[in-house]
């Protein structure tokens, strides 16, 4: 479905070239949730831009569904920290939610019923006339994401999107993803930093080295299917994962390179 190559950016600035990504591949399978995980600075952001066709690499290739991506491709849904400045103050959450699958030509009845649905999965069917100014910060994430939803998206990509809400929230939209993903069958590429949301979360966890990035490691997550908060984190694999990527990332931060 989504397929990384050899992919290496460079961001030129004045008198200081820095290298964010040196040779990144991998590559993501339809229907999978797959977590990205590397230190501070590894180039996780600049991936996800990239993939998402906000950015250009410098060279090698990103393609999804065997084309390459060369702008930001019909079908795929970013959904980014910054929840606050990517809805629009002005419009309700409706209209927020309304207002991609207007940019998609769909006729109202369709926009409707999905605006519906998608705010109905998120717990908020009862704000769809507030505006997100008069709601919490885990409440506009939820919008953020119900407008990815709605959207129908084959392919999503979150950039660290609860790193800004509490934890009990967090620990919901985490629930809320796996139930979205499951039900709907999209892609889902993850970045996060916290390392215990990555293995909850993923089927496959994705360690970067420190910049300039490449892959130190795949983890595969051989949880059960069906996870929960209290069962699953207790669960003596979780601790073993969660344990490997850690040891992982502080190889990572100390400069270990991925083995030629
Ligand atoms: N627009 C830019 N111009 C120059 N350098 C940049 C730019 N954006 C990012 N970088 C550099 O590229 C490297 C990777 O940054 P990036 O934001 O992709 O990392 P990240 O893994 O998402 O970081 P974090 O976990 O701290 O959010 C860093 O060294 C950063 O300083």
């Amino acid at each position: 479905m989504l397929d990384v190559r050899h992919l290496r950016k460079v961001y030129q600035g004045r008198g200081r070239d820095v290298e964010a990504v040196r040779d990144l591949t991998l590559a993501v399978g339809a229907g999978e949730l797959v977590c990205v995980v590397g230190p501070s600075g590894a180039g996780k952001t600049t991936l996800l831009r990239c993939v998402a066709g906000l950015l250009e690499g410098t060279s090698g290739e990103v393609r999804l569904d065997g084309r390459p991506v060369v702008g930001p491709p019909p079908g795929m849904a970013v959904v980014f920290q910054e929840y606050g400045r990517s809805l629009f103050p002005w419009l309700t959450v409706r209209q927020n939610v309304e207002l991609p699958l207007k940019e998609k030509g769909l006729g109202k009845e369709d926009r409707r019923r999905l605006v519906d649905e998608a705010l109905a999965a998120v717990g908020l069917a009862g704000d769809a006339d507030a505006h997100p100014w008069q709601l919490s910060g885990g409440m506009q994430q939820r919008v953020a994401i119900a407008r990815a939803v709605a959207y129908e998206p084959s392919v999503m990509l979150m950039d660290e999107p609860f790193a800004a809400v509490d934890a009990q929230t967090r620990a919901d939209l985490e629930d809320l993803v796996r139930s979205l993903w499951k039900r709907l069958g999209m892609t889902v590429l993850f970045v996060t930093h916290d390392i215990d949301e990555s293995v909850y979360l993923a089927e496959r966890v994705i360690v970067l080295s420190n910049s300039p990035t490449e892959v130190l490691e795949e983890v595969a997550v051989d949880l059960p299917a069906t996870r929960d908060q209290l069962t699953t984190r207790s669960l003596p694999r979780f601790a073993e994962l969660r344990a490997h990527v850690y040891k992982l990332i502080q190889q990572a931060k100390n400069g270990q390179r991925p083995v030629a």
